[in-house]
């Protein structure tokens, strides 16, 4: 029984010679009113984000049963407010909440997310959703709950006329457009080393690790400041003409840039402190005296509960999201030597700013991917080949690969670095 061979993707061999949806287009007529059959013990539900138990309940579920690593040392720890930034984007439709509970208990044993996007693979926009946190309870793995989940949020998200997904995984599914390797640059090596992370090299002493990851005092970059909701009008054309180079990109309206960048932070009377213990995404610009925003650099925390440590119950981890230069704009492509040479120079700048200020913010580790033109700083940064990849997929779309910034021995592409323009959470 294999599920994947029957779903509108790319299977694993296959030759594309020509790019572009693989169902023949449907209406939403003819998809089913009614949720598949689920087993009998239990019920299909709808989460509710305005109800704080609600939240609590996704949050919980995946605290003790999201995505683990191979050794299961961690596990990833989406807090509440992620949730309410992850999933209440603009135009979200409450009914891409999709959970599976047990009938007699109500307890939520399953759940799976969609939210709309526009995406865009090379020059075709597909009006997409972004499904993510697809999580099943330890107790109820291969009762093939997946598939079920999966055709369920498929048949919500086609109800509402929408044909295309974007979406990631470490798993390998037929067919990734696009591979990225994960990146970490150490903050706190002492407390990684702790927990098992980061590996004292042969040769090395602790000490001397710790001095290899200091960073400067204080950030060097003039004009660097927190982002303001009235940043969005320059923050939006700067990032919008970056992400048009790239072949895998969301396509934003203004109103769904600003709740990415900034969530609710400074909107009806809220503060915009990046000291506060809620906040769950961070973007930083880079504003010239005479007021033009030449930078925009961002990053989201997302922790890792480390199992089973006598000394830390877990990891604060920074992940980068989206940025631009308008150096990168400096030039219609991204093949001119000098522009390159001018661009990695300023993203090492822009970065190692990035990294003082998420230390200043009590991260341990900042996470990065070799999409966009990351393999530009990663190295002189000093961030470390992390031993996973994640795979983009898109559903109901044949497409020519994506570069994701590695060469074919896996190495960085520090030429072409890569297509990828869309960062998932
Ligand atoms: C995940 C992830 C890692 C793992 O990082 C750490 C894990 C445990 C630690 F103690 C630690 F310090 C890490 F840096 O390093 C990364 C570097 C770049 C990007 C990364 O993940 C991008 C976010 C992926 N979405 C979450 C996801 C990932 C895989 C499957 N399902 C969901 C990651």
């Amino acid at each position: 029984y294999k599920f994947w061979r029957t779903q509108p993707v790319t299977k694993f061999d296959e030759k594309i010679d020509d790019e572009g949806s693989i169902d023949a287009p449907k209406t939403p007529d003819e998809v089913p009113d009614h949720p598949y059959p689920l087993l009998k013990e239990f019920e299909w539900d709808t989460l509710d984000l305005n109800d704080p138990v609600q939240i609590t309940e996704i949050y919980d579920l995946l605290y003790a049963n999201y995505v683990e690593d191979a050794d299961e040392t961690f596990r990833f720890k989406y807090s509440p407010q992620f949730f309410d930034w992850a999933l209440r984007a603009p135009g979200c439709r409450p009914e891409w909440l999709v959970g599976v509970r047990v009938a007699a208990t109500k307890k939520l044993v399953a759940f799976i997310s969609g939210i709309p996007m526009h995406l865009r693979v090379r020059n075709t926009t597909l009006p997409s959703a972004e499904v993510n946190f697809l999580c099943v309870h330890k107790k109820l793995r291969s009762k093939r709950l997946t598939p079920l989940l999966i055709k369920e949020v498929t048949r919500r998200i086609n109800k509402q006329n929408i044909w295309h997904a974007l979406y990631t995984g470490g798993v390998i599914l037929p067919s990734p457009v696009s591979t990225c390797r994960y990146y970490h640059r150490s903050i706190n090596w002492a407390k990684l080393n702790d927990v098992g992370f980061s590996p004292l090299p042969p040769n090395s002493t602790r000490a001397k690790m710790i001095s290899k990851y200091l960073l400067p005092a204080k950030t060097s970059l003039p004009g660097l400041r927190l982002m303001e909701r009235g940043d969005i009008d320059q923050v939006y054309d700067l990032l919008v003409t970056y992400l048009s180079k790239f072949e895998l990109a969301q396509v934003f309206e203004k109103d769904e840039l600003l709740h990415w960048l900034m969530h609710d932070h400074g909107l009806n009377g809220k503060s915009n402190d990046a000291n506060d213990p809620d906040r769950v995404i961070w973007a930083y610009v880079v504003e010239t005296e005479k007021g033009a925003i030449t930078d925009v650099v961002s990053f989201y925390k997302l922790p890792s509960t480390v199992l089973g440590n006598a000394k830390h119950d877990s990891i604060n981890i920074a992940y980068s999201f989206y940025y631009a230069s308008s150096v990168a704009l400096e030039a219609p492509s991204r093949a001119d030597v000098a522009v390159t040479a001018k661009l990695k120079a300023r993203l090492i700048k822009l970065f190692e700013n990035a990294l003082i200020l998420s230390r200043d913010l009590d991260f341990d580790v900042f996470n990065a991917l070799t999409l966009l033109d990351n393999p530009l700083f990663l190295d002189e940064l000093k961030f470390g080949a992390g031993d996973g990849y994640l795979n983009y997929y898109v559903f109901n779309y044949k497409a020519r690969p994506i570069a994701g910034g590695l060469l074919p021995d896996q190495s960085l592409d520090v030429v072409n670095r890569s297509g990828v323009g869309a960062v998932m959470l």
